[in-house]
């Protein structure tokens, strides 16, 4: 349907995440992980189309900047896709077999009202700050990771601002909760931003290499062959902090630092020419990108020992 290839306002989301679950109350279900500065719900859906116990899940979370409206379609266009092809895509199939999901649509649910009833181009939270009558607190430089050294700003009028302190937001604090809960069986962690088509591996907090730095990105690298491969567009990929800049406090950092090894950020269409303003008719490319790219991602970490 073409639902899935427009944006839609947060209640037309929300009206959608109930939807959803009561249409496939065996495979969906939505999951309130917390609440947002002006009290709208954090619902994530829980995608478990294999009641195979102790299955390994994986996390996707958008909307977590305001006018990144094409990260919360993306959610919405994983979830249609996984439950539409599952027993007819190979690949979906493997995978859902073996993975449960987590999908939090709307990370920002009061900043992503915001962009469509007064400015679309706000990026932060909506949570007030003392001392100045500046609004909001970028979510991706709230979480516990370097928290607010260099590529943070400690100024709350700034759109990199990080917090009065680590997890002081309600979203950030929410979905911190839940990873910290859920980290024996969530092996992948992915957050959905935009805009430059990059496939971002960890660290961005600090020069310092990963862990398991090789095997990551030897996994986005694949990712961005194949996306060239079967779609023509260019994804740059590799460490944050060398591919695009320094900055701390992010959530797949702290993922990462929290056990999850496999941890990604991805940022999608396009490179510029729109920007946060993509185009309604660009959002099946962006999305068919983006799934290629996870796809490739959990079939080789499903691969691995
Ligand atoms: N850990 C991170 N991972 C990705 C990014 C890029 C996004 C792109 Se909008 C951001 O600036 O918050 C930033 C950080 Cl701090
Ligand atoms: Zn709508
Ligand atoms: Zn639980
Ligand atoms: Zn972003
Ligand atoms: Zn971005």
């Amino acid at each position: 349907s073409t639902f899935y290839y427009r944006y839609h306002t947060l209640e037309d989301i929300y009206d959608w995440i109930n939807r959803t679950a009561n249409d496939y109350p065996d495979k969906v279900k939505a999951i309130l992980v917390g609440s947002s500065y002006e009290k709208r719900p954090l619902y994530a859906l829980k995608l478990s189309l294999n009641n195979r116990p102790n299955k390994k899940a994986m996390w996707i979370d958008c909307g977590i900047h305001a006018r990144e409206w094409i990260s919360p379609a993306f959610c919405l266009f994983f979830v249609h896709y996984s439950l539409s092809f599952y027993n007819v895509n190979t690949e979906m199939t493997q995978i859902l077999d073996n993975m449960d999901f987590y999908v939090l649509p709307v990370m920002n649910p009061d900043g992503y009202k915001y962009t469509w009833t007064n400015r679309r181009m706000w990026r932060k939270n909506r949570s007030p700050q003392k001392g100045t009558s500046c609004i909001g607190v970028d979510l991706n430089r709230n979480f516990d990771a370097n928290w607010c050294t260099t590529g943070a700003s400690s100024n709350p009028c700034d759109e990199t601002y990080c917090g009065s302190f680590p997890e002081s937001e309600p979203e950030s604090q929410a979905v911190a909760n839940f990873l910290r809960s859920h980290k024996e069986s969530i092996q992948i962690y992915l957050s959905i931003h935009s805009y430059s088509q990059m496939l971002i591996i960890p660290y961005s907090c600090s020069m310092d290499e990963a862990e398991n730095h090789s095997e990551l990105y030897e996994m986005v690298k694949t990712a961005a062959d194949e996306i060239r491969r079967y779609y023509r567009n260019t994804y740059t990929y590799g460490a944050g902090a060398h591919i695009i800049y320094l900055a701390p406090g992010g959530s797949d950092d702290w993922a990462y630092n929290l056990g999850i090894k496999y941890s990604f950020t991805f940022e999608l269409q396009d490179r510029g020419r729109y920007g946060f303003l993509l185009p309604p008719s660009h959002i099946q490319g962006a999305c068919n990108e983006a799934l290629l790219a996870v796809k490739t991602i959990v079939l080789k970490v499903m691969e691995k020992p």
